[in-house]
């Protein structure tokens, strides 16, 4: 139970909710238990009756009387019934809620390292399946718990008062009911983990199969895909039937164990009101309607307990993300301008989980308005420039220099907000184009969506397709070309105006006439505001205030794109190589 204390906060939050249908659940109980007690004594006025010591008119009243009390407190019963899965239930789902999104919000503080560490399904668990064993422990086990303890009471109350040693034979047979279930319930739950494990094996191969579907039809793989499906489908069909053949065995188990209670029931009842030592058969018929009452709920405890275990470990896992700090934390609460210069002194860098060593001793700065352009060969440490701008992860030693401020001592929303950051693989959501140009600034009006578009070279064709810029796009809709989605990529970076524009070879997929026309707005664009262009074309590089050629994370060249050109070396050799492909288009 240490693990699930970090629910008290929400039990707490919803302590009134809580204790309103702890009392309904205990005054439903109360009303249901005026049953059995009425049963007796419909048996009772009907013995006086056949023993000639009331009148027929005076039993049928009685009688009346009798049943209409039945009916009374078994409608308040359903009533209360009602309200307490309303209170109860209500506040699982409330604490269900409250923990995913405590949870969402976790998961965005953590750092890149984290989900290079945790895969994707394993956090999607943790945030569905497990928040969902716990909700189970949250509502229905402590109904159950409240329910099972309260009926236990009073009717253990009213069976010793009226007949101690019937009621102790009726609720001898409880225990081992209780047992068997919780028992069931482990094997259950173990099994429905295997089972469970197999769905999301089989849902994310066919998820994959489905997304790569262009793939498997380009190599006529379909035959292999489907005999791999129907593998992994037949191991989940064994696994489902062995959860159902433990399944099977529960209500069996139960039927049994309640005909065994009624028969101890009646045995010891009947040799009670031979010997005199009850008075009436009604404590007989009441004693049964009883053992039926507690059966299911002294079940629930072998199945409430196997709950809470559950819940346990569910919460263990969730615990585990929700006590990791964020590697990258914001260090400064006041707000801090991110405008102007940026300056690398001396950066080393290296990858926690691979140990590569990405940057080597990196120096180099750029003036607030000035464009620098970055070569190199592919793995030479260019991203890793612009990830290390944005703080996505933090320098081993050397320092940034960002408006003269170590980088670490500036907000860090303030400081992403000031970046317009475009990546290599364009990133696009399945929504509109339109909301996907807004995804950089929420706000923009539809003339300024166009506008990025216009200077993102991508608007003659979007307004091409039916829907224009409401077209949707991804799995819902159509799929865009790679250079189609570049583009819609820098319209939404450019279309916040940030202080600082980091392009990350996202002109690969455009071709060059394109990338010359995108370029020249950039220039405009970009006026008084600082970019960064990494790419592998000098078409790209060549209007730069500043070019860098990287090379195993160091800078091996650096200079402007007429003295680069006249140096043998990296720079050269690529001009030379595009410009003698150029030629050779051309002719
Ligand atoms: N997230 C990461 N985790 C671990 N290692 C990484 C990560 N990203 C990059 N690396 C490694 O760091 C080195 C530099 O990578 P980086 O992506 O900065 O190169 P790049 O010059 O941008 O390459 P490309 O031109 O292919 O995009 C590479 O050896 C790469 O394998």
């Amino acid at each position: 139970m240490k693990e699930l204390q970090h629910l008290n906060k929400y039990f707490l939050k919803y302590k009134k909710q809580l204790l309103i249908g702890t009392a309904i659940t205990i005054i439903a109980r109360i009303f249901l238990l005026f049953t059995p007690r009425y049963v007796r004594e419909i048996f009772v006025v009907i013995e006086n009756y056949m023993k000639g010591g009331v009148t027929e008119q005076a039993v049928k009243s009685q009688l009346t009387i009798v049943i209409i009390y039945i009916i009374g407190a078994s409608i308040i019963a359903a009533i209360f019934t009602f309200f307490m899965r309303q209170y109860i239930i209500n506040v699982s789902r409330y604490v269900e809620y409250d923990l995913k999104n405590e949870i969402y919000d976790q998961y965005q503080k953590l750092s890149l390292n984290f989900y290079k560490k945790n895969r994707t399904g394993d956090l999607m668990n943790r945030i569905s399946e497990d928040v969902g064993n716990v909700r189970m422990y949250a509502g229905p086990a402590i109904m159950y718990s409240i329910n099972t303890i309260t009926l236990f009471v009073i009717a253990l109350i009213y069976m010793f008062n009226e007949a101690p040693k019937l009621a102790l034979y009726t609720i001898l047979p409880l225990p081992i009911l209780s047992i068997v279930i919780y028992k069931l319930s482990k094997e259950i739950h173990l099994r429905s983990t295997i089972v469970q494990q197999f769905l999301s094996k089989l849902s994310t191969f066919t998820q994959e199969s489905f997304s790569g579907i262009s793939v498997i039809k380009a190599y006529g793989i379909e035959p292999q895909t489907s005999v791999n499906f129907e593998a992994l489908a037949a191991e989940s069909k064994e696994k489902q039937i062995n959860l159902a053949k433990v399944q099977a065995w529960f209500f069996p188990m139960m039927i049994l164990l309640i005909g065994a209670s009624n028969l101890l029931v009646i045995y010891i009842g009947g040799m009670q009101y031979i010997n005199g030592e009850i008075e009436s058969l009604g404590t007989i018929a009441e004693f049964i309607i009883y053992v039926n009452m507690l059966t299911w709920p002294v079940a629930t405890v072998g199945w409430v307990t196997s709950i809470v275990q559950q819940a346990e470990a569910s919460q263990k896992r969730i615990n585990e993300f929700l006590r990791l700090e964020p590697e990258i934390k914001n260090l400064v609460d006041v707000h801090t301008e991110a405008k102007g210069d940026i300056v690398f002194n001396n950066v080393y860098f290296t990858y926690d989980d691979t140990n590569i060593q990405a940057l080597n001793g990196v120096t180099f700065n750029i003036k607030a308005g000035e464009t620098l352009a970055i070569l190199g060969k592919t793995g030479s440490g260019k991203s890793t420039i612009l990830d290390l701008i944005g703080r996505l992860y933090d320098i081993n030693s050397g320092s940034i220099l960002i408006n003269n401020t170590p980088i670490k001592e500036h907000n860090l929303t303030d400081l992403r907000n000031s970046i317009g950051y475009v990546p290599q693989d364009a990133f696009l959501f399945s929504d509109t184009i339109k909301n996907n140009i807004k995804f950089g600034k929420e706000d923009a009006t539809d003339d300024e969506v166009i506008e990025a578009a216009k200077n993102a070279q991508v608007h003659k064709n979007i307004v091409k397709f039916n829907k224009g810029y409401d077209t949707i796009l991804g799995e819902r809709g159509i799929t865009l070309s790679g250079g189609q989605k570049q583009r819609v990529s820098i319209a939404r970076a450019i279309i916040k105006s940030p202080e600082i524009l980091l392009f990350d070879d996202c002109l690969s997929a455009v071709d060059t006439e394109t990338e010359e026309k995108i370029l020249k707005n950039l220039i405009k664009i970009t006026k008084g505001k600082t970019a960064i262009i990494v790419s592998h074309r000098v078409s790209s590089a060549k209007n730069a205030n500043k070019i860098i050629v990287l090379d195993n994370g160091k800078i091996v060249q650096e200079g402007t794109h007429e003295s680069l050109i006249n140096v043998d070396g990296y720079y050269q050799h690529l001009y030379l190589k595009q410009l003698s492909e150029t030629d050779s288009n051309k002719a």
